[in-house]
């Protein structure tokens, strides 16, 4: 497999822009690192490779999702996987964290409910809901709700994974979004879609998530489509916990992202076959 490391972001951060918003915290920082991430997405999906894009705060799946799309000419479905909705605004935030609010800034249903966004004008919300799906959903604020049955957002919840089984709730996710099965597929894989005692190191963890084993296979389906195009493995945060809990978390992403990218937990089929005895076995003289 051909991998390169494009290293990290680096971004310039306008201060002035810090005030320009209500409820978003650290807004001028995020919209310097939004726009180099969306660049950077863009640029290496173009050089025609998958971009896997690890973070960090939820927030970046803005801009993940505007450069696969600019580098797909819009022909993108996207799955959401997590225990939130992501789908707050500026105006129904419960906490001004803008890793609550990305899933509101992508699709173009939803850009009215935004004031104007300062150092925003190179996101363009050019993707409908309807190319859209939640999975593992189980900490929904209000107002989310009421957009996700507004909009008639798919929807998987904690409950539909426990009463269709996760095969069948990705096969009905991936049908809705991509009726024909043509789109690449952009996944955001938030880690705290898994459940706490599966990945503790996250800041908004919620008990009673997906088993690591859901969460692998969620990712060897998409695998399996051979449309995968972009990935984010987000909300890993090496501070919070003991060091046995980063390093489980650490080795979930790295179970999912191995998924995301081939390994199988069948083993690989050898081209050879199975390798002759060459030299006969010693034997034991009986005496
Ligand atoms: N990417 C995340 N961890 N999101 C958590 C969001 C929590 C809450 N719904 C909020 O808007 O503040």
């Amino acid at each position: 497999m051909d991998i390169k490391d494009y290293g990290n972001i680096s971004y310039t951060v306008n201060r002035e822009l810090e005030a320009s918003v209500p409820n978003m915290k650290g807004y001028a920082e995020i919209v310097g690192c939004t726009h180099e991430v969306s660049k950077n997405v863009e640029k290496i999906m173009k050089e025609g490779r998958m971009c896997l894009t690890l973070g960090g705060d939820h927030s970046i799946a803005m801009a993940t999702v505007d450069g696969h799309i600019k580098a797909k000419d819009n022909e993108v479905c996207l799955l959401w996987i997590d225990a939130h909705a992501d789908c707050n605004t500026n105006k129904t935030t419960p906490s001004g964290n803008v890793h609550g609010m990305p899933m509101a800034l992508i699709p173009y249903e939803l850009s009215d409910y935004w004031p104007h966004l300062p150092g925003m004008d190179w996101h363009k919300p050019v993707m409908s809901i309807r190319n859209v799906a939640y999975i593992g959903l189980r900490s929904v604020d209000s107002y989310e709700r009421l957009i996700i049955e507004k909009l008639g957002i798919t929807a998987f919840f904690m409950a539909d994974v426990e009463s269709y089984g996760i095969n069948t709730v990705v096969n009905m996710a991936l049908d809705r979004i991509d009726p024909e099965r043509t789109r690449s597929i952009h996944v955001s894989y938030d880690i705290d879609s898994l459940d706490t005692l599966e990945a503790p190191s996250t800041g908004t963890s919620v008990r009673g998530g997906l088993t690591l084993r859901e969460g692998i296979q969620i990712m060897e389906m998409v695998h399996s489509t051979g449309r995968l195009g972009a990935m984010d493995l987000v909300e890993v945060n090496p501070h919070i916990g003991s060091e046995g809990d980063v390093k489980k978390t650490v080795e979930a992403a790295i179970h999912v992202i191995l998924a995301a990218f081939g390994y199988n937990r069948r083993g690989y089929r050898t081209q050879d076959t199975l390798p002759l005895q060459t030299f006969p076995p010693t034997r034991q003289v009986i005496q």
